[in-house]
């Protein structure tokens, strides 16, 4: 289906050109157009003739800019170049710091690929039996490295035949949490495969790191420094009095979510809490007040995560109260709100947060609600650090601003 909404310049590309000048097999090319995709994003027109000779790459742009398309057409067109294999065998490998990312990824995959390409997610939370199964035939394995790296030790996931090695997230995942079990998937990988790594954020340390894993690695790193945030999402945060009892502070800030819930017009709204039990409460309470609202986490069953994130992709649900765990990656493409409760440990993960509003150059609205003193000064530092634009407003008769941007965007889409 053609889509028709306005796009600002993050994917916006000059020259006239569509993917068919791009090195991409036929029958690929039908099934991206099928997909909706016609035109390259600038990340897409810039990685793909790379990733596709079979060089290692590590791909860097903004969040939403399309970076699951270049590894997911590279990974297709290796399948398709090796078709006349008799047995079907692992030829890609996709890791993702989440369940929920891989599941994305997989479904991705799935509307553009071939009935002879065969996909599976393989993560924690389900049936080593069943992996089994789908293992007799699979071409493109997606999953968490967790559940990969027990399927290499165990022998059930064969390595020989894989030639591309992807990891999604990819700052996250050469992160401390994943080190050991990275390491040892990298010990199953054969020596000549390719790797490609994606994400909008990479610290130097990361960057400098990750050349331990590739050879003569090229990069293709769409970073503008006086801009990384997305241009289409416009950003605020509110300043609340800092309290020495954390749970009034908490109270506090939920009386002010509630009553800007209560004036604010929009499609999809993520609410970001650092705690769980936080994230579950203020579910509760928007619940009981008859906003359509769901939460996740990773300490809720595999079936009920799964369950969540569909009711949100299906637009069942409008508000998704949530920890860091969809921070990245996660593609909700009618979202056009993003409420942070408070600031994420990491820096970068402000980014990627706010970068869930206005997909694919679409606009959006931010907010953060910091107390005063030392939370104020994490903001200050995070939007010295990345150049950011942030509206300060006040909490009491300074929302204006805030409904005015969320009605334009709705008039806009
Ligand atoms: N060439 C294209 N034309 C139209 N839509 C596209 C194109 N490429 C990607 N999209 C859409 O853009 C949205 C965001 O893409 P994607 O999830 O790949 O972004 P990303 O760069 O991986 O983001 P993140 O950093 O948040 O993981 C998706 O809904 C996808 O369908």
């Amino acid at each position: 289906m053609a889509d028709t909404r306005v796009h600002t310049d993050d994917v916006e590309i000059n020259e006239d050109v569509t993917f068919d000048t791009l090195p991409i097999s036929e029958q690929t090319l039908e099934s991206l157009k099928n997909g909706g995709f016609t035109r390259p994003s600038p990340i897409q027109l810039k990685a793909l003739p790379i990733s596709l000779v079979g060089l290692d790459l590590l791909v860097q742009a903004k969040a939403g800019t399309g970076k699951t398309l270049v590894f997911s057409i590279t990974a297709i067109e290796i399948v398709q170049n090796s078709e006349n294999d008799i047995d079907v065998t692992t030829k890609v490998l996709i890791l993702a710091p989440t369940r929920e990312i891989a599941q994305q990824i997989t479904y991705v995959i799935k509307t553009i690929k071939q009935s002879s390409c065969f996909v599976h997610t393989f993560i924690g939370g389900t049936s080593i039996k069943d992996d089994q199964q789908h293992l007799k035939k699979c071409h493109i394995v997606v999953g968490t490295p967790g559940r990969i790296e027990e399927l290499l030790r165990t022998n059930i996931l064969l390595p020989d035949s894989i030639r591309l090695l992807v990891m999604d997230e990819a700052d996250a995942l050469l992160s401390k949490e994943f080190q050991d079990q990275i390491n040892s998937i990298f010990s199953y990988m054969p020596v000549n495969k390719q790797v490609l790594l994606a994400s909008a954020t990479y610290s130097e340390y990361i960057v400098r790191f990750s050349e331990r894993y590739m050879r003569d690695m090229t990069y293709v790193r769409l970073v503008d420094e006086k801009c990384p945030a997305l241009i289409g999402i416009k950003q605020y945060s509110i300043q609340i009095q800092k309290h020495p009892i954390e749970s009034h502070l908490f109270e506090q800030k939920v009386l002010l979510i509630l009553r800007i819930l209560n004036r604010l017009k929009f499609r999809q709204c993520l609410i970001f809490s650092n705690l769980r039990m936080r994230s579950a409460a203020v579910c509760s309470r928007l619940k009981v007040l008859g906003y359509d609202t769901t939460y996740t986490s990773s300490s809720l069953p595999q079936q009920k995560r799964t369950k969540v994130m569909k009711d949100m992709y299906k637009h069942k649900c409008q508000i998704l109260v949530t920890t860091d765990l969809t921070s990245r990656g996660i593609d909700l493409d009618e979202v056009d709100f993003v409420i942070s409760m408070d600031l994420p440990p990491e820096s970068e993960t402000y980014l990627h947060r706010i970068g869930r509003a206005g997909r694919y150059g679409a606009h959006g609205c931010s907010l953060t609600i910091v107390s005063s003193g030392e939370e104020y000064e994490q903001l200050c530092t995070i939007k010295t650090q990345y150049n950011l634009d942030i509206c300060e407003l006040d909490e009491n008769d300074g929302l204006e601003p805030l409904v005015q941007t969320l009605e334009s965007i709705a008039v806009a889409q």
